[in-house]
């Protein structure tokens, strides 16, 4: 469960260009729901998520994801928590692309204590739910933009963390390759992941599997 309290994110306070993005976040996600952040650009989505998945500390308020409060977690402590807890999909994928598909899903890995059989294990099991286990020596850099998504999947999946966080994800896809992200929704469903996917893009109306719909405007919710 992630719940949000009197969140706000405010860049550069107290100066000149002080931004508010996040104003007064009130918001509950219960396990297993598929959620919608919806809004125009700028409305900020990509912050929220990035609070959530506490790559960003917030300014104030309070964010608990599955009772632990994260607001002000440490920095190795966030990390470690990401790691556990959290699966990443960034809408320009952030892939290495100098390095090959297995390689790429193994790096969240690194920081466990794994033998190489265990990594294996584990990668061929994410490369597979994601559907891309026949490209696994791939270089990254030869893949489709569809492809390299499902190397990101793959990726947010092989520490087999239970929130996945998607920012645009079809903003990069073309429309066949989006209609396959809405069935890798379901089968997230069928995984009992809690998703959260923020988004401008109406295609995701066409989707089942979609439990709530939250709008955000200028770092509002309405
Ligand atoms: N580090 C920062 N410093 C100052 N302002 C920022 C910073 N990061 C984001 N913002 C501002 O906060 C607002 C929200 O940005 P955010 O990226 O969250 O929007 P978004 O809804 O995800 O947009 P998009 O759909 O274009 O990705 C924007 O006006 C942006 O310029």
């Amino acid at each position: 469960m992630i719940k949000i309290k009197n969140l706000y994110k405010i860049f550069n306070q107290n100066k000149k260009n002080e931004f508010i993005a996040l104003q007064d976040i009130n918001l509950e996600i219960k396990k297993e729901e598929i959620v919608l952040l919806k809004g125009i650009s700028g409305s900020g989505k990509s912050t929220l998520l990035s609070i959530i998945s506490s790559l960003q500390k917030p300014t104030s308020g309070d964010i608990i994801v599955d009772n632990e409060h994260i607001a002000k977690l440490p920095d190795l402590h966030a990390s470690f928590f990401r790691n556990k807890k959290i699966g990443y999909v960034f809408q320009d994928f952030n892939l290495i692309s100098s390095l090959n598909v297995y390689q790429n899903v193994m790096t969240p890995l690194i920081v466990q204590n794994l033998n190489t059989k265990q990594i294996e294990q584990k990668v061929l099991k994410a490369l597979e739910i994601a559907n891309i286990v026949h490209k696994k020596e791939e270089l990254v850099s030869n893949l489709s933009g569809g492809e390299k998504q499902r190397v990101a999947i793959a990726r947010a999946l092989v520490c087999d963390a239970n929130i996945l966080l998607f920012d645009e994800p079809t903003a990069n896809l073309d429309k066949d390759n989006s209609l396959k992200f809405l069935e890798a929704l379901e089968s997230f469903k069928a995984l009992g992941k809690t998703v959260v996917i923020a988004t401008h893009d109406s295609i995701f109306e066409q989707s089942r599997v979609i439990s709530k719909v939250i709008n955000m405007q200028n770092g509002k919710l309405i």
